[in-house]
């Protein structure tokens, strides 16, 4: 995807409106979620096309489903929705994953359209074509990497967004701070989390995203740095989901995966006790420490297993070799991967 097609700011909902009103777009389909119908719909409405049909799918990490999929394309099929149609998802990661996986199968393909109103997926999620659902307890099982033909980010869309959703999404902007910009991290870690104005960051965070996935668009190798903090994050988010009431948020997951992870790269040598201090120190300002027993770390761990970075039974780690510098394909094993969450529970 080049730049053309990403749009940040004032111009984005705007260009989404240029795009929509094209000849070659023959109906325009708004994938919602009940909370984005609610917040964002009316924010969006004045760009989309009058004719424009809305489906709605449950808010939730619960419903990034096969079967919220179906809903989908259940309705696409009952409007005779050709090839020449648009889908537009207005929403967080889940809608933004869920639709352009929807629309990247329907009849082989529609053009979609990626609406981000989370912080989380203005800055990682819109990003990079990575599509897909869950499936079996495991995050992202399903899924193509398919990039959408534009993003319109519009950080207004954030007014809206609950405290607890606005700093998940933070988690994967420190992210890309910890595997590629160590100044970004001391600068921000002095300043702390909190700005009225997210655009600079939203910026910072999708050419960082963009410049990765131009040179490893499916993940090969490079791309596997913006996984950092998945490995246990994922392993962490997918156990949790399982437990009722003990669900946490995908940034949650994440922070606490990149302190793991951070140990871990510690623990090998890669970096100093000073610059995992700094990490912890950094993210638990911002975020609370996830709750589960050490008796569970083994069944945490297992989650592993699944991990699309691994491969055959090398579990393939993204670390840290020093602040702001991934490397990525670190075999580590479930005790590693135990330890880690251990270390964690102690904090
Ligand atoms: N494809 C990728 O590269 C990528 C990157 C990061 C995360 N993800 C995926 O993204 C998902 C997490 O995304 P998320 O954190 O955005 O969660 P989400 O999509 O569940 O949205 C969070 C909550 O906020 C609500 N909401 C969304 N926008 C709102 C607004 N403007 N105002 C009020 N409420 C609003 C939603 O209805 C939901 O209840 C996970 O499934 C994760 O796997 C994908
Ligand atoms: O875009 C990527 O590549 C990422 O890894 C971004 C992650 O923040 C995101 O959560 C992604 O969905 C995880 O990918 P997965 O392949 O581990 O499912
Ligand atoms: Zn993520």
């Amino acid at each position: 995807m080049n730049e053309e097609t990403i749009f940040i700011g004032p111009e984005a909902l705007p260009a989404l409106q240029t795009l929509l009103v094209r000849p070659t777009v023959s109906r325009v389909f708004v994938l919602v979620d009940a909370n984005t119908r609610r917040w964002c719909y009316d924010v969006l409405r004045p760009y989309l096309p009058e004719n424009h049909h809305i489906i709605e799918i449950a808010a939730g990490e619960e419903y990034k489903t096969l079967a919220s999929c179906e809903a989908v394309w259940s309705q696409l099929t009952e409007e005779r929705t050709d090839r020449h149609a648009v889908l537009v998802n207005l929403g967080g990661g889940v809608v933004t994953d869920l639709g352009g996986f929807c629309a990247a199968l329907y009849k082989r393909g529609i053009r979609f359209v990626q609406v981000p109103t989370t912080l989380l997926a203005q800055v990682d999620a819109s990003v990079g074509g990575k599509t897909g659902v869950d499936f079996q307890g495991f995050k992202n099982q399903i899924g193509v990497f398919q990039e959408p033909t534009a993003v319109c980010i519009e950080p207004r869309f954030l007014l809206t967004l609950e405290p607890r959703q606005l700093k998940a999404g933070y988690a994967e902007v420190v992210k890309h701070w910890l595997i590629a910009d160590a100044k970004a991290f001391a600068r921000n870690r002095r300043l702390g989390i909190f700005t009225d104005d997210w655009t600079p960051i939203i910026r910072e965070s999708v050419d960082l995203k963009q410049r990765i996935v131009a040179q490893d668009p499916l993940e090969s190798g490079l791309r596997k740095l913006l996984n950092f903090g998945h490995t246990v994050g994922h392993a962490l988010e997918s156990y949790l989901l399982t437990q009722p009431g003990r669900e946490i948020l995908h940034g949650e997951a994440v922070a606490a995966g990149m302190i793991c992870e951070t140990w871990l790269s510690y623990h090998r040598g890669l970096l100093s006790a000073e610059e995992l201090d700094q990490v912890e120190t950094f993210l638990f300002t911002v975020f609370e420490k996830v709750q589960f027993i050490t008796l569970e770390t083994e069944a945490i761990a297992e989650f592993a297993l699944q991990d699309k970075k691994n491969a055959g039974t090398t579990i393939n780690c993204t670390l840290l070799k020093g602040l702001g510098h991934g490397v990525f394909d670190q075999p580590v094993t479930l005790t590693d991967i135990a330890d880690s969450l251990r270390y964690y529970h102690r904090l």
